[in-house]
């Protein structure tokens, strides 16, 4: 996702802005500009940008910095809090409770991902024992009913719908009264997508509001919605009392920026983003998680250090791939295993994971092989950049040539998932920094 791009050009910006001798204004206005500019180009929304910006600003004191140490860090901090508080409103999502009936309505634009998302939201609550049943109130898109019953029946959950009845606010009110008698805890209201220009169809999904009365709103957002975001989660906040946002598609290329910054259209939490088609595709949202991953603040540390030292010394056999794989199989699900690695934020681990627990051998190696090519494409340049790092030059500034080089040799599909030459610069970084810590860097480093 180009999210994780984001990431690494704010990173570069603070690196920059680290090694700089001297850091004043001058440095830290272009380091701000530069942040800025990759904000605006992930679609996050300009007022947001500009009050980043100027937060920044009064919150740093640019002359403890250029006595401090710790340039880079505080900065970081301090975009870090900038993000975060961007992302988060302040205030709790709705919990729903058990042992009562609560009912959650479903809105946003059309094609947003609103059915899949019903059927992903129900099924996480049957999974931790909530009683959740689905109702289809979208008359208006052909085949809205049949999808959502397709969904609900492979998910095993009860569903209701009509394909006579053309009143969605009759049909929801019907759905959410039979669901409750039955002693349903989350019943889901799926409604039809508009778009704000449709006065009547917002008119319509106010009426299904007033019918079923919902203990919550949940807003649906596409993630490559743009800077259209903003207005158009406006505009549904006018009409319906939107609680919360979930976003969906944040597998895709989308730039991610601007959904997210809708959340301050809203002032609604985001409690939820959609990562793919299958019912599985759906994880929380943690404000602090969600920004320290995007800015590649990985925790390799903690996570899986034996695993990096043996990439980083090179001494990455298929014997050793073989069990890491199943330490990894066992703590859960590759892609968020993966995702924990700086740089590798954006890389699609699911379909590995699930070719993994098949174990067919031929698919286990070509996945060995996959992750080999880059093990040794990273270690050669790595080698290769210790010998620059004694002719005086460093990694962050390896040469076009290398990275072209280098990209030329990865596999497309993984390279446009590690956020294309800014992201694979910033992982190989990482790596160097790993690498040194573990006593293997070039001597007087
Ligand atoms: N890759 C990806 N695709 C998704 C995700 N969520 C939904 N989709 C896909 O997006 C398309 C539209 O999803 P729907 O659930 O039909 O959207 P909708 O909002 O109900 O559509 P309308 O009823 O027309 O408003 C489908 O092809 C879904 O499979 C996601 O998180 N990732």
């Amino acid at each position: 996702m180009v999210l994780a791009d984001l990431g690494s050009r704010v990173a570069v910006a603070l690196r920059k802005m680290a090694q700089a001798p001297l850091v004043d204004k001058d440095v830290l206005n272009e380091m701000l500009t530069e942040i800025c500019k990759a904000l605006l180009q992930a679609d996050v929304n300009v007022a947001q940008v500009k009050h980043l910006r100027e937060s920044i600003k009064k919150n740093v004191d640019v002359e403890s910095l250029a006595s401090g140490m710790n340039k880079r860090k505080m900065l970081e901090q301090a975009v870090c809090n900038e993000l975060c508080s961007m992302l988060d409103p302040g205030k709790e999502p709705y919990a729903p409770k058990k042992k009562q009936a609560n009912v959650i309505m479903f809105v946003g634009l059309q094609g947003a991902g609103k059915t899949t998302t019903c059927t992903k939201y129900a099924y996480m609550h049957k999974r931790k024992g909530f009683k959740c049943a689905l109702v289809c109130a979208d008359t208006f898109r052909a085949g809205a009913f049949d999808q959502l019953k397709q969904n609900a029946t492979k998910a095993k959950i009860p569903f209701y719908g009509s394909y006579t009845e053309t009143d969605p606010a009759q049909i929801a009110a019907e759905g959410t009264a039979k669901f409750r008698e039955e002693g349903y805890e989350i019943i889901i209201v799926d409604t039809s997508g508009r778009h704000m220009q449709e006065a009547a169809l917002f008119e319509e999904m106010q009426q299904v509001s007033d019918a079923v009365a919902p203990d919550e709103v949940i807003f649906v957002m596409d993630s490559s919605i743009g800077q259209a975001a903003h207005e158009q989660a406006s505009a549904f906040k006018k009409k319906v009392a939107v609680g919360s946002v979930i976003i969906t598609k944040l597998d895709g290329h989308a730039k991610g920026g601007g959904a997210l910054s809708a959340v301050a259209a809203t002032g609604a939490p985001i409690t939820h983003i959609g990562t793919g088609e299958h019912v599985e595709d759906f994880e929380d949202f943690e404000v602090k998680s969600f920004v320290s991953r995007m800015l590649g603040k990985g925790n390799i540390a903690g996570l899986a250090p034996e695993m990096m030292k043996r990439l980083t010394q090179g001494n990455w056999t298929l014997r050793d791939m073989r069990e890491q794989f199943q330490a990894v199989l066992k703590m859960g699900p590759l892609s968020n295993i993966m995702n924990q690695f700086p740089g590798m934020g954006g890389l699609d681990f699911h379909e590995s994971g699930a070719r993994i627990k098949k174990h067919h051998p031929l698919e286990v190696v070509e996945l060995l092989d996959q992750f080999k090519l880059m093990a040794t494409t990273m270690q050669k340049t790595i080698k290769k950049n210790k010998k620059m790092g004694k002719a005086g030059q460093d990694l962050h500034n390896m040469d076009a040539a290398t990275v072209a080089q280098m990209m030329h040799k990865m596999n497309p599909q993984m390279l446009q998932h590690l956020g294309g030459q800014a992201g694979l610069e910033q992982m190989m970084a990482e790596m160097e920094k790993e690498e040194k810590k573990h006593g293997k860097g070039p001597k007087g480093k």
